[in-house]
């Protein structure tokens, strides 16, 4: 008799969320979850034009995160008339289509990314899209998640379904132990360097392999959000012990006999064994070390004990040509050994790393120690129950005698779209996961690293291996 033949993880879900396919080789897919954040409410706008309304409004969750201040909670302390706009326009259309809003002072509003796994909302299984790159993060509770366009959004706000065309499958597989102070950033810091910005274009990723079941949930939340700087559509871990231990209790999380079905179910979605991938890549996690990005790609990092690459040694005329226009915006000069390349600001946030975990390794590094003099911490949590949480283990009063500010909840200096940017020529030391020209405003240079060694060079005033400031 003939077995059913293995699948990966992604292609059950595919498979779930299957609602016909079109000649032209497009899927129509049933959306799980629809979420929303103040950088997409003109979709509405498209719907409304068209005098269509929401399918299905209890499937659609939003929360307002690009355009809020970090310096109060009311809408009258956006100070730009444009940025309050996009969250009151958020606001308006959540309330007029009977959308669950986590709005401003909401206790769980937060960074999109932040907010549907700490509220249970994504779950392994689901389809879950949002009009935001990033959306990638949610496959860390094995769900497959990715980001979509505006056009899309509003297909999905007035049919709660998508046509996609199937991409291929990528497993990236991270063996062995990694060593202490080498967290989820550095992984896929490290995967991206080797596999390029470009390295999983087209494909989900699903990341497994020892390295990886061995992270918590914070730290593969971490991995899977930068899928999409390798150029992945979508990045999942299979679920197990660590997802369903995460989720119980979660506010959206099934409870009771529901509970223990929906564990029933997610036990039966990790890849069967055998389940062939279009792209296979193996990383020793072991080799791995605290990372720093150079230049203007997330492909651009090394491993702290680095220095900056001489663009005359790189292969080829056109890379020489690239790393000499990022060399020449970041200010540095080939063969400077990253720890001698002094910091402005350091940013400890965004959907990538402003998760209570990173709060807590950035903490201890931060304890009893003082920000260098002439740099700017920050620490942005990146949602409510997250700053509520760190309130609680008295983290705020730690960052704050060390000289760090203590914000409020929201995309910040990720991005900068609410205002919060640093000045041109300023080096900062970032836990985003962009490091693109002017991401953090108009000739600022962005370093990407993880929370415990943005703390480290936040208390140095330079780029500092962690390891080494905790031993010593
Ligand atoms: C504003 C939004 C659409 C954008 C994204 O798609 O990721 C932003 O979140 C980002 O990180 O650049
Ligand atoms: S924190 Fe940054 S990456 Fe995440 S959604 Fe906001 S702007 Fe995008």
């Amino acid at each position: 008799m003939r077995m059913d033949a293995p699948r990966t993880l992604f292609e059950k879900i595919w498979s779930r969320h299957r609602v016909l396919e079109r000649e032209d080789g497009q899927t129509l897919l049933y959306v799980g979850r629809h979420l929303l954040h103040d950088g997409g409410a003109t979709a509405f706008d498209v719907l409304r034009r068209r005098g269509l309304t929401p399918r299905a409004p209890e499937r659609i969750f939003a929360t307002p995160d690009h355009y809020v201040s970090t310096a109060g909670r009311r809408v009258e302390e956006i100070e730009d008339p444009r940025h309050r706009e996009m969250v009151e326009k958020l606001a308006r259309n959540t309330a007029e289509h009977g959308i669950r809003q986590f709005g401003l002072g909401d206790p769980n509003q937060g960074i999109v990314h932040v907010v549907g796994p700490e509220t249970g909302l994504s779950q392994p299984g689901l389809l879950i899209v949002c009009g935001d790159s990033h959306t990638s993060t949610h496959g860390a509770l094995g769900a497959l998640a990715f980001g979509i366009g505006s056009t899309e959004v509003a297909h999905v706000l007035a049919t709660q379904t998508l046509w996609q065309r199937k991409p291929r499958s990528m497993r990236i597989a991270v063996e062995g132990r990694l060593g202490p102070q080498v967290t989820g950033k550095d992984v896929i810091l490290a995967i991206i360097a080797r596999i390029g910005a470009a390295g999983a274009t087209g494909h989900v990723i699903e990341y497994a392999g020892s390295a990886i079941r061995g992270l918590s949930m914070e730290g593969r939340l971490t991995l899977c959000n930068m899928s999409i700087e390798a150029g992945g559509r979508a990045g999942m871990v299979a679920p197990d012990e660590t997802t369903y231990a995460y989720l119980e209790g979660r506010p959206f999380s099934p409870r009771g006999a529901d509970w223990d079905a929906a564990v029933a179910r997610w036990r039966e979605l990790p890849s069967d064994a055998g389940a062939a991938f279009d792209a296979e890549v193996t990383l020793d996690g072991s080799a791995i070390e605290p990372m720093v990005t150079w230049g203007n790609s997330p492909e651009d990092a090394l491993p702290i004990g680095g220095a900056v690459p001489d663009p005359d040694a790189a292969p080829d005329a056109e890379r020489r040509a690239q790393m000499r226009r990022m060399l020449d915006y970041m200010g540095l000069a080939p063969g400077t050994r990253l720890t001698d390349i002094a910091i402005d600001r350091s940013f400890i946030g965004s959907c990538t790393n402003a998760r209570i975990e990173d709060l807590r390794a950035a903490a201890a590094v931060a304890a009893g120690r003082r920000v260098a003099p002439g740099v700017t911490a920050w620490v942005v949590p990146g949602s409510e129950p997250v700053k509520r949480q760190a309130e609680a283990e008295g983290l705020h009063e730690v960052f704050r005698a060390a000289g760090f500010a203590w914000r409020e909840p929201g995309c910040s200096m990720c991005l900068g779209t609410n205002g919060d940017i640093a000045a041109p020529g300023e080096r900062v030391a970032s836990t985003s996961n962009r490091n693109f020209v002017g991401r953090q405003g108009p000739g600022a240079r962005t370093h990407l690293l993880s929370p415990a060694m943005a703390a480290a060079a936040a208390v140095t005033g330079r780029f500092t291996d962690v390891r080494r400031l905790l031993e010593g």
